[in-house]
């Protein structure tokens, strides 16, 4: 048995298909029939200016009917489209979406079935007679002659048991105005205005002042933020028009607070997303777009070339944005940064652009003051850098002292970033600098004098040995700096794996053990013969004051350097300072 056969719908199973997947909320039914209004009113103005243009809703909290004044519908165009699911008369011969209706996939109807069993449509198109549907959720529905004297359309919904909320006079006035306050037309619910809303950056005729004021106006009405800045946008191929706000607070590249859509002048969505390239997440955008296309649900923006090519175009426009500020306003620039920074470095990972921003503009902490790095490679050429802030306070006097320049990439992303720069290609040289680093740069004492100071080194190093520290005699500048506390990297990373091993069960014991290769990298206690308390330190023979000595300077070196104090340098640090203190104070009748 062949034949040509058609499909038949489950009516039923495509409701089920629609409240729970497609729509996120029974409350677009709002918006659905709002939409078919408009466009009905749209088509009937396409060939005569002059119709009334106005859409009335009212409801009891149990009814809810809409009224338009617009095209309405013969006989044969009911059982068309409405009575056919998925045909719509707003595509044209090829079945593209035309664009000036906002509706175009034939299903938005259906979704009065999310909170009716029954939807009634009285209508009637110019010089015809009228017509009434009713159709049913099980599928079924019927038409016959009815009366109506004005060309139009009156969609009657009666509220399903369980979906009254959806009916009650201040929800559907609320969702009215959401979707529908800058809509062209006269709509109305219960009587009562609900468009009239204006975009503030259509109107004319503004001063700069009062303009730039109304678009903060609205940011803080709409978005519920007083923004940094306001940037127009325009992109005609899209037939796009609105303000990207950038933000005035810091924000999580990651979270997407999405944009504030409006297609045709219907609200889309206030979460839309893909309009913003990732890097421009300081943005936050209302716009309306008559070329865009909104997905089947209405509640995204349709991923099409050319949302692409938008993305694209305010992509520069904030790229210009950035690029003007820096040119025109510097100091806003960097205030700019001041907030967003962490999301532009955070970026700035990935994206050159970013990276070159951040190069140019952002200061970072130098031991010869804040700037940018493009400005510290001008003059230093070469841009040493620590890894961490630790290592950063530990080296930053000294290296000053021995001209050499240090940027602190010890914060959130900087040594990362850093360490990008060559890959830009414009021979920027990087090099990392480590406290051990320094020593290099240290002359030796004399070998006459360090032979004189053996007996004192011995007692010095007596005194440090509990510590686990080494102690070495050298010159260098600044004499100011008497004493430098200096721990490698894999010196540190062996210390703390000896506390954690000492904590630890034997099992795990055992396991960091195997890190624990023997080396001779202790700590280093570098104490500088061109500081002249040092030299008179080196004077000293008796060698408790030796020690004393040596413990004070070893504290203050951990000190000045931010290294962490254990329970063992605390108890040093406390005797150190008592004996010392003992010294100096001279004993008096009291203790005889
Ligand atoms: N108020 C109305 N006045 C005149 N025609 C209407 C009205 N409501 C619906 N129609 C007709 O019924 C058809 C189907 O409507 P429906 O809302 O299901 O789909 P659509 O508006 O074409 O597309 P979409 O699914 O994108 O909303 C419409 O194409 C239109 O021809």
């Amino acid at each position: 048995m062949s034949g040509q056969r058609t499909f038949k719908v489950d009516l039923r199973g495509m409701v089920d298909l629609l409240s729970h997947h497609l729509y996120s909320s029974p409350r677009v039914y709002i918006r659905e029939l709002l939409q078919n209004a408009v466009d009905a009113i749209t088509a009937r103005r396409a060939s005569d200016p002059a119709a009334p243009a106005r859409i009335a809703l009212t409801t009891d909290g149990e009814t809810l009917t809409v009224v338009d004044t617009g095209v309405g519908l013969t006989e044969t165009q009911v059982h068309e489209f409405l009575a056919t699911i998925g045909r719509s008369s707003k595509r044209d011969e090829i079945g593209f979406a035309r664009h000036e209706f906002l509706g175009q996939f034939g299903i938005g109807l259906l979704s009065a079935f999310l909170v009716a069993d029954e939807v009634r449509v009285v209508t009637r198109a110019e010089g015809c007679a009228a017509v009434e549907w009713v159709g049913r959720s099980d599928g079924t529905y019927r038409v016959g002659p009815t009366d109506r004297a004005e060309t139009g359309t009156t969609v009657t919904l009666v509220a399903r048991r369980g979906a009254e909320q959806w009916f009650r006079p201040v929800t559907v006035a609320e969702l009215v105005a959401h979707y529908g306050a800058i809509l062209p037309f006269e709509v109305t619910v219960d009587g009562e205005p609900a468009t009239g809303s204006v975009l503030p950056w259509r109107i004319d005729g503004w001063g700069d002042a009062e303009r730039r004021a109304a678009l903060v106006g609205y940011a803080q009405e709409t978005l519920g933020i007083t923004p940094f800045d306001v940037v127009d946008l325009d992109v005609p191929e899209a037939g796009l028009t609105g303000v990207a706000y950038v933000l005035p607070v810091a924000t999580n590249p990651a979270d997407r607070g999405g944009h504030r859509v409006y297609l045709k002048r219907m609200l889309l969505s206030e979460t839309a997303e893909g309009l913003l390239p990732d890097w421009a997440f300081f943005a936050r955008c209302v716009v309306d777009a008559t070329e865009l296309r909104p997905t089947a649900s209405r509640e995204a923006l349709y991923a099409d070339g050319l949302l692409d090519r938008v993305r694209d175009a305010i992509g520069d426009r904030l790229r210009g944005w950035l690029v003007g500020l820096a040119h025109s306003a510097p100091a806003r620039l960097t205030k700019f940064l001041e907030i967003h920074h962490l999301g532009v470095k955070a970026l700035a990972l990935h994206d050159d652009d970013m990276l070159r921003l951040v190069d140019e503009w952002w200061p970072m902490e130098t031991n010869v003051g804040r700037m940018p790095l493009a400005d510290f490679r001008a003059r230093y050429g070469v841009i040493r850098y620590t890894a961490t802030t630790d290592d950063f306070r530990q080296l930053a006097g000294v290296a000053a002292g021995q001209d050499i320049a240090v940027v602190n990439g010890g914060y959130t992303y900087d040594s990362e970033l850093i360490e990008r720069l060559p890959g830009l290609g414009d021979g920027v040289v990087v090099e990392r600098l480590d406290p051990t680093d320094l020593a290099t740069r240290f002359d030796s004492v004399e070998p006459e004098v360090e032979l004189s100071l053996r007996p004192f080194l011995a007692a010095a190093q007596t005194a440090m040995d509990r510590l686990g520290c080494e102690v070495v005699l050298r010159t260098f500048e600044p004499s100011s700096v008497p004493v430098l506390y200096l721990v490698d990297r894999s010196a540190a990373f062996r210390a703390e794996l000896r506390a954690t091993r000492d904590q630890v069960d034997e099992l795990w014991a055992g396991v960091l053990s195997a890190f624990d290769k023997p080396t001779d990298e202790r700590p280093q206690l570098v104490l500088n013969h061109r500081s002249p308390l040092v030299r008179r330190i080196c004077a000293l023979t008796d060698p408790h004051l030796v020690a004393l000595a040596v413990e004070a300077l070893y504290g203050q070196a951990l000190l000045l350097g931010y290294h962490p104090i254990r329970p063992a340098d605390a108890a040093l640090l406390n005797r150190s300072f008592i004996g010392l203190l003992e010294q100096a104070v001279p004993m008096g009748d009291t203790d005889r």
